[in-house]
Order: structure tokens, then C-alpha cells, then sequence
């Protein structure tokens, strides 16, 4: 039993945290991939770099409020932001075939 289990209660709070990450992940990409859609569709550059700039300001000001390591929330954004970079040159790639 998991209240007998502080490893195991602990374990599933982490699991049910996945869950909800997965699911604001999965409705980032939703929208991104519009973005994808929009930025083929009127010849726009895979990469922003100055929406990137303003990006990376706010992730580090998000992570000083939420006492979480700046270099850290950045890295695992900038991650994510690399995949959809390579789903809308896939886009466009697919478009231009
Ligand atoms: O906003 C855009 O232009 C996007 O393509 C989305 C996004 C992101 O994932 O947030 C991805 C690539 C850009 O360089 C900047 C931001």
C-alpha cells in the first residue's frame, strides 16, 4: 500500500505531475504546429530569433519565481522549441516537395 510507502506515494504524485506535463506538452505542440502551418503557408523563417530572446527572458524570470534554476528551465525549453523548429522544416520541406 502506498501510505505504507513513502517511496511508492511519492512515485505516484511524480506520475500524475507526467501526466499533466505531457498534456500542456501535447497542446503546445497543437498550437505550434498551426504556427508551422501559418509560417509555410506566408514563406516565414523556421526560427525566430527575436521571439526566442523574449522567450528565454521570460523562462528566466518564470524560474526565479518558482525558485527553480534559470540555466535549467532554459535548457529544457530550448529543447522543446528545437523540436518544433525541426517539425516546421519538416513542414516546409513536406510543402516543397
Ligand atoms: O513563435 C514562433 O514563431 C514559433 O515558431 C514557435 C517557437 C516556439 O516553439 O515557441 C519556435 C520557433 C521560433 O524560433 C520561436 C518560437
Amino acid at each position: 500500500m502506498s501510505e505504507n510507502n513513502p517511496l511508492a506515494e511519492v512515485r505516484k504524485s511524480i506520475d500524475n505531475l507526467d501526466n499533466a506535463i505531457v498534456a500542456i506538452l501535447a497542446e503546445r505542440f497543437r498550437l505550434t504546429e498551426r504556427v508551422g502551418v501559418i509560417k509555410q503557408s506566408e514563406s516565414l523563417p523556421v526560427e525566430d530569433l527575436d521571439r526566442e530572446r523574449l522567450q528565454e527572458a521570460h523562462y528566466r524570470e518564470l524560474a526565479v519565481s518558482y525558485g527553480l534554476n534559470q540555466d535549467t528551465l532554459v535548457e529544457i525549453m530550448k529543447t522543446i522549441i528545437g523540436q518544433v523548429k525541426k517539425r516546421h522544416a519538416d513542414i516546409i520541406a513536406e510543402h516543397t516537395k
